[in-house]
């Protein structure tokens, strides 16, 4: 992280209990102007959680909070202003038009005649939205109407937009809208918490990644230094008609291969990136009379990273 960069926010130990179950297990993260920090995790991990206390619509347990540098909770006013948010589910008034919901959300930040506006103007251009401004969202698909909530949250300028899984169940088309949309705020300097379980979207938009399991944040990084972490390592899944022999103990011994996974007729290999060993992996398979089916090769991914830290895959 270069050393100039500001910090925005700081958290700091945040833990939160519901009854006897600890779901923050005393998390820490910092996060810096102008990026775009997506918090990576499964279903139940602890993202909306999390998510929920840094808007402020959820208590913490312990922990702390910070906000340029000071606690969150005496400059919540100030903190509030320059905040906008998507929350998970989305919250617009359906027999309004859009334009009407975007004048109500926004004139709740204080934007008034002119300046109001304009905002709404921009906003619907930002969403896609301006040949849609006089309809009732009522009509819209569930794509459009995630568009012009994130079209609210960022109608008044905000300086901090925190959104959770804002893509989850909408056409490929708006998701691709959304996260375009996401681009051009970083390029405006705008800071953006995203949580999403969607690794090809972090691919796409990050600027630095915090991988959340079980309550806990499991790794940090940027995708390159997270990649790096698993040891520049490709997988090979070669399935077979019918797995009668093989062992894991056989394929280790051949170079470069790092972690073998039998699983029936399915074959999980690891194997260092350099080194080319297929043809001496199939080789040994079909000398042991093995037929393969199908065999895919990738190059390292955050699943994987995933799947090194806790054995388990991101969306199982
Ligand atoms: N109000 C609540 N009462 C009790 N348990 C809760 C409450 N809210 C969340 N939990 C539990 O806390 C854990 C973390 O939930 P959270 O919603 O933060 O996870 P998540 O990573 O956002 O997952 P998802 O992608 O499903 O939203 C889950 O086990 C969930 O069941």
């Amino acid at each position: 992280m270069a050393i100039n960069m500001e910090e925005m926010i700081k958290v700091s130990n945040l833990t939160k209990s519901f009854k006897d179950k600890e779901v923050l297990k005393g998390i820490s993260f910092d996060v810096y102007r102008g990026e775009v920090l997506c918090i990576l995790g499964p279903n139940g991990a602890g993202k909306s959680t999390t998510i929920n206390i840094l808007t402020a619509t959820l208590g913490k347990g312990g922990g702390e909070i910070f906000f340029k540098g000071g606690r969150i909770n005496k400059k919540l006013k100030d903190y509030k202003q320059v905040l906008g948010i998507v929350p998970q589910d989305i919250a617009l008034y359906e027999e309004l038009s859009a334009e009407h919901n975007l004048r109500f959300f926004a004139s709740l930040y204080g934007l008034h005649g002119k300046e109001l506006s304009k905002a709404v103007d921009g906003a619907l251009e930002f969403a896609g939205l301006t040949d849609r401004r006089n309809d009732k969202v009522k009509t819209f698909s569930g794509g459009m109407k995630r568009r012009l909530n994130i079209a609210c949250a960022i109608a008044h300028h905000p300086e901090l937009v925190i959104m959770d899984e804002p893509t989850v169940g909408i056409d490929p088309q708006s998701r691709n809208h959304i996260l375009d949309s996401i681009r051009r705020l970083r390029e405006n300097g705008i800071t953006v918490i995203y949580t999403t379980h969607y690794m090809e979207e972090v691919e796409a938009i990050s600027s630095r990644i915090i991988i959340m399991d079980h309550g806990s944040i499991i790794a940090e990084g940027t995708k390159e230094e997270l990649k790096e972490s698993i040891g520049n390592e490709k997988r090979y899944t070669i399935e077979l008609e019918e797995n009668k022999k093989v062992k894991e103990e056989e394929l280790f011994s051949i170079e470069g291969v790092k972690s073998v996974k039998v699983n029936g007729d399915i074959l999980e290999i690891s194997s260092l990136k350099g080194i080319e060993n297929l043809d001496r992996i199939i080789a040994l398979l079909s000398d042991r009379g093995e037929k393969i089916r199908n065999i895919a090769s990738e190059a390292a991914s955050l699943e994987m990273v995933f799947l090194k830290l806790t054995g388990r895959k991101l969306r199982d």
